[in-house]
């Protein structure tokens, strides 16, 4: 898809085919939409994250909570978005040995506590040992600098999904249900 064919989605194709940018985060493309036209895939991105690092904290950190646990539960019942499961698996999460998994489980419940919101990482910039070495690393951080660091992985994970829709072809066809319908 173009900058042309991007520009022309209605309000309703724009969040059937940007909806998931920010993981079940809807309102974020809706409210981007009000910034077309947009000039290129990096003015599109910039929309987004400027979106995002407009919300208060409380808002940032519900963008936070709607991301589900790496290797998580989601990911056992298989009820992970497309986009996910295809990052988790990139970085080797569908994979993890037993010790592994159970040292990741007990990782994200001690940083959920602590934080009040899941860990979040850009799996497809990273393999399962950097994550778990960002997982202890972090759980060292202050609140607010936590907070920083992890919505930056959120626009991390958007920018690349964003690429996969707009730019197809450095990442992979797009996900089905990205396909706008037809109307
Ligand atoms: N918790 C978390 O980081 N989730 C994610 N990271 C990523 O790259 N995709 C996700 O769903």
């Amino acid at each position: 898809m173009d900058i042309a064919a991007v520009n022309s989605l209605s309000y309703e194709q724009f969040v059937e085919v940007f909806g998931n940018a920010v993981e079940k985060c809807p309102l974020v493309a809706a409210a981007v939409w009000s910034s077309r036209p947009f000039t290129s895939i990096a003015d599109i991105d910039d929309a987004f994250g400027h979106f995002i690092d407009s919300l208060p904290d409380s808002g940032k950190e519900g963008v936070l909570r709607c991301h589900p646990d790496l290797a998580g539960r989601d990911l056992q019942s298989g009820t992970l978005t497309a986009d996910s499961l295809a990052e988790q698996s990139q970085a080797g999460l569908t994979q993890l040995g037993v010790a592994e998994a159970e040292r990741i489980a007990v990782l994200n419940s001690q940083y959920k506590l602590r934080f009040g919101f899941p860990f979040v990482i850009c799996a497809r910039m990273n393999d399962k040992t950097s994550i778990l070495q960002q997982l202890s690393q972090r759980l060292a951080n202050d609140h607010a600098h936590e907070l920083t660091h992890a919505i930056g992985e959120v626009k991390r994970i958007c920018s690349l999904r964003l690429q996969a829709l707009v730019c197809p072809t450095h990442l992979g066809p797009a996900q089905p249900n990205h396909v706008p319908p037809r109307l």
